[in-house]
């Protein structure tokens, strides 16, 4: 509570000469609203009762002169307060963007989005509401003091009754303000929850329709709901509770002071003007004493918004900056990963020991199965994470001692899904280098082979791409990213999977751009499609976070047990036409299935005929578990992920098969319902096997069913 107060004061602070005048127009308010009561012991005892008429006037003149006074101070204060406010407000807005600019990575790996939305959603605005309120708790506040003080004055014994008796209206604030605290910052915690889940259930949409999860998502809602309705309950009633005491304790205290100052007046120990004027003033009093408390959870609730602020404000990014950072020189030689070791969580390493080096001008290609360590290589060399142990050394400075902007500057990057931002095609581009000139973005955007698509559309370059871009196809929001990346010339560019999620034919062109554009840079691509990393300078093989092999295609071709070539010869053996919408399998690519591997020649020429070509857009489930189980799949290019239910129902990842990778092979053989779901994690194109012709073909080679037979169990 304290901190809160201080963190506003010195808010406040800052517009030194703001405040003063807003203190300084509260005064002539406070003044003011003190003296109208007090007027009435003036009006009767020194006008009123002597008949003193000039006096009268004069008194009547000076209120009004001082309601003016009150009327043009108090528009003038809000007319003041309101711009100061706003400053103070917007002022922890851009705060909290800020910080969120500056954390690192593995900071929204561990927070979830709602929550951090919530923070400008919720806590943010109880502290502005309560902003709002500030000029009305401090007249309240010094209102109280100042009306005690009058009344003390007045009459000090009926005064000291009523101070006596003026606990009573905090005693509620007291035993309940804690408890009220401790509710509003749990139901402000349990709001950033549902936040969160509200923003994944509308990204989850398509799961959610795919597996028929809506009433199991409207259960798990009802369920956060019940929870939710409890704090709330909880939360309102401390307040009420707040509330209640305090209008009780007014009450009472009213009632005494009435009954002992009518006696007191009675007896001719208080005069008539001093009882008015003592009951008007109680009365403003208990107004002031139900305004604190009206404010009291108006407080609390800020309170606890400010807590969760200044949590987020005091967060440090993982990836500490080095005042002593110097600026990268424009690249040279090398980069270099010395022994590098990271792990994003103490169980698991994820790279192990690492060391290359990428000398300037060559193509790198890292290559490897999901999970193997490739993205992880990119997020230490982009200084996302710093590693354990060993370094990244950039023209030999470690990476730790380089200022990171001028590190990122000579970096172009494209990300396997580029983020576009719901503004125009030129603006997209322009990220890439704020202050390029339109000549320059059409420069870039012709590069990246979209300027003609560009020019086709009615806005040209001001067309907006929509949400996330998706007014635009795969594709197209790849070459606006492309564009992003070269528009700053960078030294260095990363390709993470640039075109893996791409339909065949759109990879093939956007790969022959790429071609083209990285011929004089230093390029490090990240992928599991080897035949995208088929001209680099250099690949290497990642193995479970460590580099298994390395060198060029044809070396590592060489290799006789080698996982790159065992890697090329599972991707291998497809044919795919020009459209994406067919492809073959060669008979030596069938033999490598184990299913197949002891099939004749002839018998295999005609099962490659039976398989079909079938394609699926990302987040589609071709397969729920339980289902009858009726087709071989091979993976020919795309991932998915395999899914088993766990004991409380939920879909958990145990896999991620690529290209070359196949599944169901038991349903060749019989019909029993599949194991696992499988849902795509981007577009794919399988080729399928049905079992019946599975099982023309065994006819041809009855031999082999009772060895199948036995091998499937
Ligand atoms: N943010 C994270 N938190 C915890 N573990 C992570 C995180 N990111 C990756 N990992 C783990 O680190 C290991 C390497 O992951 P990485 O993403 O580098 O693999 P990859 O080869 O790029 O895989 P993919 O091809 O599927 O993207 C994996 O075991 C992965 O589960």
């Amino acid at each position: 509570m304290f901190a809160f107060i201080r963190l506003l004061c010195s808010s406040f602070l800052q517009y030194k000469l703001q405040t003063v005048l807003l203190l300084a127009a509260l005064l002539v308010e406070l003044a003011f609203e003190t003296f109208m009561p007090l007027s009435y012991k003036f009006i009767i005892d020194y006008a009123i009762v002597p008949q003193q008429y000039r006096l009268l006037l004069l008194i009547l003149s000076l209120m009004v002169v001082g309601a003016v006074a009150c009327v043009v101070t108090g528009i003038y204060r809000d007319r003041m307060f309101a711009g100061l406010g706003s400053r103070i407000v917007t002022n922890y807005y851009k705060q909290l963007y800020e910080k969120l600019q500056s954390l690192s990575t593995d900071f929204y790996h561990r927070v979830n989005g709602g929550d951090i939305v919530s923070r400008f959603n919720n806590d943010l605005i109880s502290i502005d509401t309560f902003i709002k309120l500030i000029p009305y708790a401090l007249l309240s506040l010094f209102g109280l003091v100042l009306n005690v003080v009058v009344l003390f004055a007045l009459q000090w014994q009926l005064a000291l009754l009523a101070v006596i008796g003026l606990p009573l209206c905090l005693i509620g604030p007291k035993l309940f303000g804690a408890k009220a605290y401790d509710a509003s910052y749990q139901l402000k915690e349990d709001q950033a929850g549902i936040a969160t889940v509200v923003q994944e259930n509308v990204s989850a949409q398509p799961v959610i329709k795919a597996f028929g999860l809506q009433p199991l998502m409207i259960r798990r809602f009802a369920d956060r709901m019940f929870i939710y309705e409890r704090l709330l309950t909880r939360s309102s009633f401390l307040n009420f509770l707040i509330d209640r005491t305090t209008n009780m304790g007014t009450m009472i205290l009213n009632l005494m002071t009435i009954c002992v100052g009518s006696l007191l007046a009675y007896f001719g120990i208080l005069t008539i003007g001093s009882l008015l004027a003592f009951s008007a003033i109680l009365i403003s009093l208990s107004y002031l004493v139900a305004a604190i408390t009206w404010l009291a959870p108006q407080f609390i609730e800020a309170t606890s918004g400010m807590q969760r602020f200044r949590e987020l404000i005091e967060e440090q990014p993982s990836v500490p900056g080095n005042e002593l950072a110097a600026l990268l020189p424009p690249f040279e030689r090398h980069i270099e990963f010395r022994n590098v070791t990271f792990a994003y969580s103490p169980e698991q390493r994820s790279l192990n020991s690492v060391r290359f080096t990428i000398h300037k001008g060559t193509y790198v290609a890292f290559v490897g199965a999901s999970g193997s360590g490739k993205s992880t290589i990119i997020n230490l060399l982009m200084r996302f994470y710093d590693p354990q142990t060993g370094s990244v050394l950039y023209d030999g400075t470690d990476i730790r001692h380089i200022e990171l902007q001028s590190l990122r500057s000579q970096i172009g990057i494209v990300f396997q899904e580029s983020f576009l931002f719901r503004a125009s095609i030129r603006e997209n581009i322009r990220l890439g280098k704020p202050e390029a000139s339109d000549e320059e973005v059409i420069e870039a955007a012709r590069l990246a082979e979209i300027h003609d698509f560009i020019l086709t559309l009615p806005d040209g370059y001001d067309t907006d791409v929509g949400e996330r871009g998706g007014r635009l196809s795969g594709g197209q929001r790849q070459r606006v990213a492309i564009a992003r990346a070269i528009l700053r010339n960078p030294a260095i560019l990363i390709l993470d999977e640039a075109t893996s999620a791409l339909d065949p034919a759109t990879e093939a062109a956007i790969n022959q751009t790429l071609q083209r554009i990285t011929a004089t840079r230093t390029v490090i691509s990240v992928t599991h499609r080897l035949a995208s990393a088929e001209h680099a300078d250099c690949i290497y093989v990642l193995y479970q976070g460590e580099i298994a092999e390395h060198g060029r295609h044809q070396e590592l071709l060489q290799l006789p047990e080698g996982r790159y070539r065992q890697s090329w010869r599972k991707q291998a053996g497809f044919e795919i036409s020009e459209d994406g919408y067919h492809v073959e399998v060669s008979v030596e690519r069938l033999k490598l299935f184990p299913i197949f591997s002891e099939m004749e020649e002839s018998v295999l020429q005609d099962a490659a005929h039976f398989f079909v070509t079938e394609s699926y857009a990302k987040d589609r489930t071709i397969i729920h578990e339980g289902d009858p189980g009726d087709k071989f799949y091979v993976i020919v290019r795309g991932k998915v992920e395999v899914l088993k239910k766990d004991s409380e129902g939920n879909n958990e990842r145990v896999a991620v098969l690529s290209d070359g990778d196949f599944f169901g092979e038991v349903a060749l053989l019989r019909n029993i319902p599949r194991t696992a779901t499988i849902r795509t994690l981007s577009p794919i194109v399988f080729i399928t096997l049905q079992r019946e012709f599975f099982q023309d073909l065994l006819k041809r080679a009855p031999h082999l069913t009772s060895f199948l037979e036995l091998r499937s169990k």
